[in-house]
């Protein structure tokens, strides 16, 4: 999928929301146990109940992979079944990958061709020539972090080095990779304040902003710093969303959850 579809999704769904697929067997409703998958039937509810109110699914590979085979399995059907039946839904593959370069293209052909992801998390650490196998592919999207949400994001992230903090060092840079059009960045909901920096240097680029919900962030005030001309944010919510309700009713739940998202959404676009 193009940066441009994804855009015009947004316009057409009014919502830039990202619905995380993090999915914990111990908190997923009790009666979806006794199926054959569980994982793929609680991701196949609420995919069928919310797909109308977001743009984009992204599973954290995490909660996959630690299922064994099984939960590769149903990793692989979920990603299947998103792009037979909601084609134009942007998928993420949450796996946070990074690697000297042979190895990051592995990386890169799980996510873009065995499970045909429109994009990957990478972490930037091992720089230039771990990220650019993942760019070479056309129309994937490689989501590099930045500033992350989580408390540790200060151990690294934030400090000095050259006269400016490193996560507006990694912006910078990443600019400048072959095929670096196809760059997302991940920033923090909880860390709103600082998108304005973050906007000086990457204007234009999609930002996948995880931490609302269940980590506190709020999306008015990362609307407020972050929103570029062309929205270019995608805001994830898992936990708040998916665990709404662990009864029968957890798609339905699910689908409130959403849609309270997306009306805020639809106001702020309304103001744009
Ligand atoms: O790359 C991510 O998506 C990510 C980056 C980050 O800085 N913080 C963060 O929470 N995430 C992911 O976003 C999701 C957040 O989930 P909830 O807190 O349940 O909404 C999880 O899958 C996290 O792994």
């Amino acid at each position: 999928m193009t940066t441009q579809q994804l855009e015009a999704q947004i316009r057409l769904k009014k919502s830039f929301l990202c619905i995380g697929l993090d999915v914990d067997l111990n908190k997923i409703p009790q009666h979806l146990l006794a199926t054959e998958d569980p994982i793929f039937e609680f991701n196949k509810a609420i995919i069928d109940a919310t797909h109308d109110l977001c743009v984009s699914y992204k599973p954290n590979t995490a909660f996959y992979e630690a299922y064994g085979i099984k939960g590769w399995q149903s990793l692989e059907k979920t990603i299947n079944y998103i792009n037979e039946n909601y084609p134009e839904i942007f998928t993420i593959a949450d796996a946070k990958r990074g690697d000297i370069g042979n190895t990051s293209s592995m990386y890169a052909k799980a996510f873009f061709e065995d499970l045909s992801f429109d994009s990957v998390t990478v972490a930037p650490y091992m720089g230039k020539d771990s990220v650019e196998p993942f760019l070479a592919f056309e129309n994937k999207h490689t989501i590099m972090l930045a500033l992350t949400s989580n408390e540790g994001a200060f151990d690294f992230q934030t400090l000095e080095t050259n006269g400016q903090e490193l996560y507006k060092t990694v912006l910078e840079t990443s600019k400048n990779w072959k095929n670096s059009e196809n760059l997302m960045y991940v920033v923090g909901a909880t860390k709103a304040e600082y998108f304005t920096e973050i906007r000086k240097i990457v204007p234009n680029s999609f930002l996948l902003v995880p931490g609302v919900g269940a980590q506190g962030g709020s999306l008015s005030e990362v609307c407020k710093y972050g929103m570029s001309e062309n929205v270019g944010l995608l805001i994830n919510s898992s936990r708040g969303i998916i665990y709404a309700s662990n009864g029968t009713d957890f798609a339905e739940k699910a689908r409130e959850e959403a849609l309270k998202l997306q009306v805020e959404m639809e106001g702020i676009l309304s103001k744009k």
